[in-house]
């Protein structure tokens, strides 16, 4: 590339492995690298030239957003996308740390009809939702409630004489509140209502419930919906809420995969899963932490290191140049955690499509034996991995210094983004007590004697009481570490005389401790697995430490019980300085390593060029503001006091 900043270029010049090895093998293949890249080229020439969001305001985002979808999912069509990796590919582009208004249509609505609709139902909606004849949203939530599922209003009370079910808000705090696309895009959603039917409340089910005029898109009469207003982010989404007055949908409108309301009323319970409902936040919880790593936690140290490297400041050195930011300790310290970081959630997110894709599979032929352990683990790292990316961005922000806090930093928008991800799909205090709640009965199990397999092996294991860590550092005895902690956690936390609320804080500490340790095994295992020599050693040193850095951020934890002792604990933190020089040398090739574009990433600090200050500086030329050069509220407001004699007023 021509016109690369010199010091970005020596960066490149002087790595020590293979970008393209290791970006194979984050794509899980060279043939995957190839294929996305195709797809990304298709997207480019589509989506690359747009209007600057940032210099757009709300009402145009959504508009916006709504001509991209329009056109992304016309570009699906035309060139044959339709996996859903190629489609996020192409979409990703479209929609940098944005969401089409429609998100929710393919992440949640779908799912949870092609999960819970009986073949029938499946074959009347889904042929017109996959053409976009109807496009829906999922809509759980309410004014009141989000978390406490159970304490949902919104009732669905089925009438016999009509064979339909009446959908009613009973109060203020039953409005559904939040879902996605729900205010102005959607026609249909599928609404979460407690069922009544013979005069029985039997909780929590869905229905497939028409919201708008397939003609006009006016809400139906019985439906008063609209937009929630503006966020923190999301601007191009429709957050929306729904009111139902005595609102009619037929019988076979609830999904019955599981439960049905027979024509007379007769409820019929679901034999086959229980909790069978809450499907859907499984599968996105368990999808989240992958996107989280490449949506947030990758592209935000792609920009801070980048930046650092371009960045000089200070007293001069022997060359006579200031030293570029990135060769500070201080700066090293701040970001190459975060580097490691990032690639641990990505290897983690990996791991937990793999793992979901098979446990949905075996419930699909009526094995739901390992469903629990699916929950509590993509409950945890749901809540683990989206507070990590939301400080890790903060954190990369502040390693930018002033042109951080700048829109052109493209921070902001990734920070809004992702942050959402602490609340949504659970908010994440809530998550990490459902991880706690299955590891304390896992534990009690494992204590009578139960053998245990998969991520709770290690409860029913014999574990160290001494670190095995030396100056070597083999990952093997830094994975022991965090088994070391999590079943001492799991030990303390799981009282039985203790009540749950008086026993919270520790429980939530234990669910942390048992997603790190299986975010340092996934690391491990991936480390082991790969073949090329010098990209073996790079990451290997990551996954050193992200592992060290937690062990010393969390040291009280393990050294306590005297596991880890202070000679020990002084050789990490030396290890943890030395880790920074090792990784110095290769942090830009290792972030460029993640490939993104720069359409992706959004950011005049992380431009793959290193051209920060001209594009800064032209950036600024064009913001609105700067057009016309005299506005016309300088005549209204400033004129006035600045000039009085030439004012008009
Ligand atoms: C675009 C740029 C962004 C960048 C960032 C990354 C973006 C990535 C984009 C792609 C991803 C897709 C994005 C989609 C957008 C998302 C939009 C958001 C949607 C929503 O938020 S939908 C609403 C979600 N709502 C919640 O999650 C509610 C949380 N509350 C609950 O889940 C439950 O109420 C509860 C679990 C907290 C408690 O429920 P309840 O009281 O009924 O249950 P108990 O505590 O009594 O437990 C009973 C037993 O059931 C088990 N259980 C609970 N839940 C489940 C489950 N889901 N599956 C299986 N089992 C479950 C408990 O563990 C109990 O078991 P036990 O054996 O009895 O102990
Ligand atoms: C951007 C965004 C998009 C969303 N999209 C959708 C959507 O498409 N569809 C949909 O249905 N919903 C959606 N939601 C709603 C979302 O799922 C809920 O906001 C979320 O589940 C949290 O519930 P809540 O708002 O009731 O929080 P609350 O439960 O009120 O949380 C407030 C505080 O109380 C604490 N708390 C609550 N209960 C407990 C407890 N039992 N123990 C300890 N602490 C507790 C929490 O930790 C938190 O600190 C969306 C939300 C956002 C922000």
């Amino acid at each position: 590339m021509a016109n690369v900043n010199p010091d970005l270029r020596k960066e490149r010049e002087n790595g020590t492995f293979s970008v393209e090895k290791l970006t194979n093998l984050l794509d899980g293949g060279k043939h995957v690298t190839d294929r996305r890249r195709h797809v990304e080229r298709l997207a480019l020439n589509e989506f690359s030239k747009g209007e600057d969001y940032n210099f757009m305001s709300r009402k145009e985002r959504y508009i916006s957003a709504l001509h991209k979808t329009e056109r992304a999912l016309r570009c699906c069509k035309e060139y044959g996308l339709t996996k859903p990796d190629e489609v996020y590919w192409l979409w990703q582009l479209a929609f940098p740390h944005e969401a089409s208004p429609i998100q929710l249509h393919g992440d949640m609505f779908l799912p949870t009809l092609t999960r819970q609709g009986t073949e029938e139902q499946v074959n009347k909606y889904l042929p017109l939702a996959e053409k976009y004849q109807i496009i829906g949203t999922y809509a759980q939530t309410e004014m009141g409630h989000g978390t406490f599922i159970r304490g949902l209003e919104t009732t669905a009370t089925y009438d016999p004489q009509t064979e339909e079910f009446i959908l009613h808000s009973p109060t203020l705090t039953s409005l559904k509140w939040w879902p996605g696309g729900l205010g102005k895009t959607s026609n249909y959603a599928i609404v979460m209502a407690l069922l009544y039917t013979n005069g029985k409340n039997y909780g929590m089910h869905p229905f497939m419930v028409q919201l708008r005029s397939h003609e006009t898109h006016e809400p139906l009469p019985g439906i008063t919906i609209g937009d929630i207003g503006p966020k923190f982010g999301f601007d191009t989404i429709d957050n929306g809420f729904v009111q139902f007055d005595h609102f009619r949908i037929p019988r076979e409108d609830m999904l019955m995969k599981y439960s049905q309301v027979l024509k007379d009323g007769t409820y019929v319970k679901s034999t086959k899963l229980k909790k069978s409902s809450y499907g859907v936040m499984v599968l996105v919880r368990s999808m989240l932490i992958y996107y989280l790593a490449i949506q947030g936690l990758a592209p935000a140290c792609t920009i801070a290191i980048r930046y650092s490297a371009v960045r000089r400041q200070s007293e001069q050195t022997k060359s006579q140049l200031e030293p570029q930011i990135l060769d500070y300790q201080t700066q090293q310290y701040k970001l190459f955690p975060i580097l490691a970081s990032a690639y641990a959630v990505l290897f983690t997110g990996v791991k937990m499509k793999e793992i979901y894709y098979e446990v949905d599979n075996e419930i699909q032929q009526g094995h739901t034996e390992r469903l629990p352990e699916l929950h509590a683990l993509s409950s945890g790292l749901k809540a683990l991995t989206s507070s990590m990316a939301s400080w890790c961005i903060e954190r990369c922000r502040l390693a930018c210094g002033g042109h951080g806090y700048s829109a052109a930093s493209g921070f902001p928008k990734i920070y809004v983004a992702v942050t959402a991800a602490c609340t949504y799909e659970g908010e994440n205090t809530v998550m990490l007590l459902q991880c706690a709640r299955y590891l304390i009965k896992t534990y009690q199990g494992a204590s009578n004697g139960k053998k245990l397999s998969g991520s709770v092996s290690y409860l029913s294991d014999k574990v160290n009481s001494r670190s095995t860590i030396t100056s070597e550092f083999s990952l093997k005895s830094l994975v022991d570490a965090f088994k070391h902690r999590a079943f001492r956690f799991q030990a303390c936390g799981s009282d039985p005389e203790d009540s749950w609320n008086r026993n919270s804080v520790v429980l939530t500490k234990a669910a942390e401790a048992h997603c790190y340790y299986y975010m340092v095994s996934v690391f491990e295992s991936v480390v082991e697995a790969v073949e090329d020599d010098a990209v073996k050693r790079v990451v290997g040193q990551l996954c050193q430490l992200f592992a060290l850095f937690a062990i010393h951020e969390n040291a009280g934890d393990f050294v306590q019980d005297g596991f880890i002792s202070n000679d020990q604990m002084e050789l990490v933190k030396w290890k943890e300085l030395s880790l920074l020089s090792d990784i110095r040398r290769n942090a830009v090739l290792l972030v460029d390593a993640f490939d993104f574009h720069d359409e992706f990433i959004g950011s005049i600090l992380g431009r793959f060029d290193g051209n920060v200050y001209a594009n800064l500086f032209e950036w600024a030329k064009s913001s609105p503001l700067n057009k016309p050069e005299v506005q016309e509220s300088y005549i209204k407001y400033l004129q006035p006091l600045l000039n009085p004699n030439k004012s008009k007023l």
